[in-house]
């Protein structure tokens, strides 16, 4: 309860994670943080020699792994971050720097030497504020480290090596992980484990305390900085905070939202805070009925959220924004004139997507705004506009039989679409023409938008042919070509794809290391590769059918080959909305599922994968590479 008050003081902001460490984002939100994890792609190559002591290397790549971060989501018309948080985690020994081992080799090379001895394990953490000033990114960064020192025991060969083919050490700095197995190497820790673990939650708690509760100036200090705060610390809050000012008074502090629950800041019932027993605050939720349905704004949101999809759509599908396409202003008649439509119908339509930021509104009529310039205008580079058809067209129709899909546990095309689905693409999406079309638009655009992260979340250059199973329009591949100069790409996939992808490829670029093989990646033979993609593909699917595909794949793979998953993954803190949503998606639409990071890391052990690697790329798609063993 203690930590409350200090994590609170993130809960309105967009605080973001830049790392992909499982670790960090784990500890971080145990803690009750909410966050998004865009992991940095900062390439951790300083030279250490030029750095006096190593906690400054650590530091210093800590600051430049969330700068990196910072500056990549400074993007015209999206929110910017308000806190961006960076980590590295290095383990020092006889004056070396040891960070995460190349090979086994290598992890062999670093537990020899640390073998038997006291080393160090350094984290440096850095927070960066970040606002956004005409689109010019303004940042303060505050930059911390922890050191806590390990004892290893004195090891033996053989258990060195048998620890080495766990697989454990390779993302892990110093080539163990004390959380796990690596636990058993460990004579002693003198400091702060989690520091070990990858990130120093306590120091870190400290340095919020410094950065938002600063000793109001000619005031007691009621705050021991060096500490968590005390109940006095309350008094500081400023009244956003603590909710209403008529909420307040001299004895009984109240705050507003709590810092572990969801939802916009307001008050979402009351809390009081007094001393339990021990001295520690303690904060109570009143039962107050009037203040519990003061700003149910969470709530409110939530109704009216398919009001604002379907305005969207609506808005799409009669090319509004195709029409207002860089047009300085249209009034609503001279809309709904272009778009045969009643004239007070569409100015209704238009006055909503105004109100939802995607139309500006002035005395001259109206006009797009730039993310509807960007994402919505049909044929801009980055349109969503295919996705947004297909969610139009098939996903609400699908939705609107969620109750029976959750009665049932089934799909529900035959209530949608009046007829029984056997083959999910061969009856459903692709039964004619037209379907076969938005699908591919809709897969077409949705990769557009997420293919960069996924391309770069990983270094893939030790691959020198991928096969993209199910890769559609080939986007994904595209992205890689550029990305890995001598990868060459095969993108297979059923011949009713194959045959209609010309439409969708990019003028003037170089294509020739790219491709189409048409077949279905289920019956047919598979073409061979040292790299085999599934991008929303296990989702679709039966669990025996993936496990038909994954043991196919396993078969063609040789020692070292890789496997990269794309896949939006859920988490155990339902902090990934739209993974959730998305799992609901596929109940009313197919026989599959989305899946935990667990459940994948299961999946591809039990087909002869291993070293499971997982980044949420923060983007609509999380990636996950694991190699043939
Ligand atoms: C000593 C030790 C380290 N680690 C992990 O080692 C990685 C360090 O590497 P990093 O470069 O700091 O981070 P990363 O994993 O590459 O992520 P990123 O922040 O994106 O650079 C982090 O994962 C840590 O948890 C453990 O899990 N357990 C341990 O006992």
């Amino acid at each position: 309860m203690v930590l409350c008050p200090v994590i609170r003081k993130l809960v309105s902001k967009r605080v973001v994670l830049a790392s992909a460490s499982p670790r960090r984002q784990e500890i971080l939100s145990s803690a009750g943080l909410r966050f998004e994890v865009v992991p940095s792609r900062f390439k951790e190559t300083l030279d250490k020699a030029s750095f006096s002591v190593p906690y400054e290397y650590a530091m210093e790549t800590a600051k430049q792994k969330a700068l990196e971060v910072a500056n990549r989501m400074n993007v015209k018309d999206f929110r910017p971050p308000d806190v961006v948080i960076g980590a590295d985690t290095i383990v020092t020994v006889d004056g070396l720097i040891l960070e995460k081992p190349t090979d086994k080799q290598d992890a062999y090379n670093m537990l020899s030497r640390l073998n038997g001895k006291v080393h160090s394990v350094f984290t440096g953490v850095t927070i960066v504020h970040c606002s956004s000033k005409g689109n010019q990114l303004e940042t303060e960064v505050f930059k911390f480290y922890e050191e806590t020192k390990v004892k290893f025991s004195d090891l033996s060969e053989e258990l060195l090596w048998e620890y080495i083919h766990s697989g454990e050490p390779m993302d892990k700095a110093g080539g163990y992980g004390i959380q796990a197995l690596g636990g058993m190497l460990v004579e002693y820790v003198h400091g702060d484990f989690l520091n070990v673990v990858g990130f120093p939650l306590n120091h870190f708690c400290k340095k919020l305390v410094e950065l938002y509760y600063p000793p109001p100036k000619d005031a007691i200090h009621h705050v021991k900085h060096d500490s968590i705060p005390s109940v006095e610390t309350f008094e500081v809050l400023s009244d956003e905070e603590l909710g209403s000012s008529t909420q307040r008074n001299s004895n009984v502090k109240l705050q507003g939202d709590n810092a572990f629950s969801s939802g916009a800041p307001g008050s979402l019932g009351k809390k009081e805070i007094h001393q339990d027993t021990m001295g520690e605050p303690v904060v109570k939720c009143s039962g107050d009925m009037e203040s519990l349905t003061k700003f149910p704004s969470t709530l409110v949101e939530l109704l009216d959220g398919f009001k604002a999809s379907k305005a969207m759509f609506v808005a799409c599908k009669l090319k509004v924004f195709d029409l207002l396409k860089g047009k300085a202003h249209l009034k609503a008649k001279d809309v709904a004139d272009h778009i045969s439509a009643s004239v007070c119908g569409t100015e209704r339509l238009l006055d909503s997507c105004t109100a939802l930021q995607l139309l500006k509104k002035t005395n001259q009529g109206y006009s797009n705004t730039g993310l509807a310039e960007k994402y919505l205008v049909s044929d801009s580079e980055y349109s969503l506009h295919g996705y947004i058809m297909h969610a139009n067209d098939h996903v609400w129709p699908l939705f609107t039989h969620l109750e029976s899909a959750v009665k049932e546990g089934t799909n529900q095309n035959h209530r949608a679409f009046g007829k029984n689905v056997q083959d999910l693409f061969q009856d459903s999406y692709y039964h004619s023409m037209e379907t076969k079309l938005r699908f591919m638009n809709a897969m077409h655009s949705i990769m557009k938008l997420t293919a960069r992260d996924v391309a770069t979340a990983f270094d893939l250059s030790r691959f020198r042919s991928a096969c993209d199973l199910g890769g559609c329009t080939g986007t994904l591949a595209q992205v890689l070509i550029q990305e890995y100069p001598n990868l060459k790409v095969t993108v297979f996939d059923l011949p009713d794809v194959i045959e209609n992808v010309s439409g969708f490829q990019p003028t003037g670029q170089d294509t020739s290391r790219i491709t189409f093989t048409s077949g279905d990646f289920f019956k047919d033979n598979i073409p061979e590769a040292d790299l085999y993609i599934l991008s929303r593909v296990l989702h679709d699917w039966p669990d025996d059918k993936i496990d038909a595909l994954l043991s196919k794949i396993s078969d063609l793979c040789t020692p070292g080959s890789g496997l990269l998953l794309n896949e939006m993954v859920l988490d155990d803190k339902n902090r990934n909305r739209s993974a959730w949503l998305q799992s609901l998606n596929m109940l009313v639409q197919t026989e599959g599922k989305e899946r935990s990071s667990y459940e994948y890391r299961c999946l591809l052990e039990q087909h002869g994968f291993r070293n499971v690697k997982i980044v949420q790329t923060g983007s609509l798609l999380d990636t996950i590479l694991c190699t043939k063993c």
